[in-house]
């Protein structure tokens, strides 16, 4: 039950709603106080009705013919995600505490264990990563992929802005907004979804064919290393369809500043080959020169 306090702070059950945190396409994260045990929490905010209308839900479904599946319960993404959360437990992933879904609101909030450095950088930025620092939270997010994988979940949205930092400098991988379970040895994906500069070429082309979905994550976690190392994604553009085209067709090129060892533009290189079948794989990136240096 959401109230408001004599300050002007929204109360939910035991939870004081204070300043935003985060924000993005999914909603916003607050600064949450829980006076039952005297700790702060990150409040991730969704309105049911936006999440129901951007899954157009209600639009007049194109003129299919013959059966076509119905389109899914926007609100089951989220149910999906809430599930995920609550099945990963791991030092490398966030920790969902509890989901607050009262069905007469129209906001759902997800509680999760507050991760007080939040983002691990900003993307672009004057100041990126030192090798030291792009080297230990990389291993983190090895380990924390490692371990989504071998539960046959795909990430599918791994950069920068779904890493925080906790105290003690480790990563805590967040987000599972568009992430897929699957069934079998590896996901055979074919939609598009997360972030069009961490997508990957495979995912781009228009043909039929589905594609790995570890192979995916594996080229985000390359393009998430040179964000770390540079500051700046390795293919931008303005247009999507000019960003489509060069991931699809530019080499990966690093600048004359910050110089960087072989070691890591061979790993980020290794991950960024543009066919998923030449794609180093996480077996492979766990016993890497440069990783384990
Ligand atoms: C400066 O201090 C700060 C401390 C913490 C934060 C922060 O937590 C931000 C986002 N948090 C989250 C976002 C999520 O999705 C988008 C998910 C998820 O859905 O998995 C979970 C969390 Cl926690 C920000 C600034």
């Amino acid at each position: 039950v959401s109230r408001t306090d004599s300050q002007g702070y929204v109360q939910l059950n035991q939870y004081t709603l204070k300043d935003e945190i985060g924000k993005g396409s999914y909603g916003i994260v607050k600064l949450a106080y829980n006076e039952e045990d005297d700790t702060h929490y990150a409040m991730k905010i969704l309105s049911k009705k936006k999440l129901i209308k951007r899954s157009g839900f209600f639009k007049k479904p194109p003129a299919r013919e013959g059966k076509g599946k119905p389109p899914p319960n926007p609100l089951e993404k989220v149910y999906r995600e809430i599930a995920i959360l609550k099945k990963v437990d791991h030092p490398n992933i966030v920790r969902l505490v509890e989901v607050l879904d009262d069905p007469e609101e129209d906001n759902l909030y997800m509680v999760f264990t507050l991760y007080t450095k939040g983002e691990v950088m900003v993307v672009p930025t004057e100041n990126p990563l030192t090798e030291q620092e792009a080297w230990s939270y990389f291993r983190d997010v090895i380990l924390g992929i490692e371990y989504l994988h071998y539960q046959k979940i795909i990430h599918r949205d791994v950069k920068p802005s779904n890493l925080l930092l906790d105290n003690n400098g480790h990563i805590k991988i967040a987000d599972f907004g568009v992430s897929n379970e699957f069934t079998g040895g590896d996901a055979l994906l074919s939609s598009t979804a997360g972030t069009p500069a961490f997508m990957p070429p495979e995912s781009l082309k228009d043909s039929r064919d589905t594609y790995s979905g570890k192979a995916m994550d594996i080229w985000a976690m390359g393009v998430t290393l040179y964000c770390f190392l540079i500051g700046r994604c390795p293919f931008q553009d303005e247009y999507i369809l000019g960003l489509h085209k060069k991931i699809l067709t530019d080499p990966v090129v690093f600048p004359e500043k910050p110089v960087l060892n072989d070691d890591v533009k061979e790993v980020i290189i290794q991950m960024l080959k543009k066919d998923p079948h030449e794609r180093i794989t996480l077996p492979q990136l766990k016993v890497n020169k440069w990783v384990t240096r």
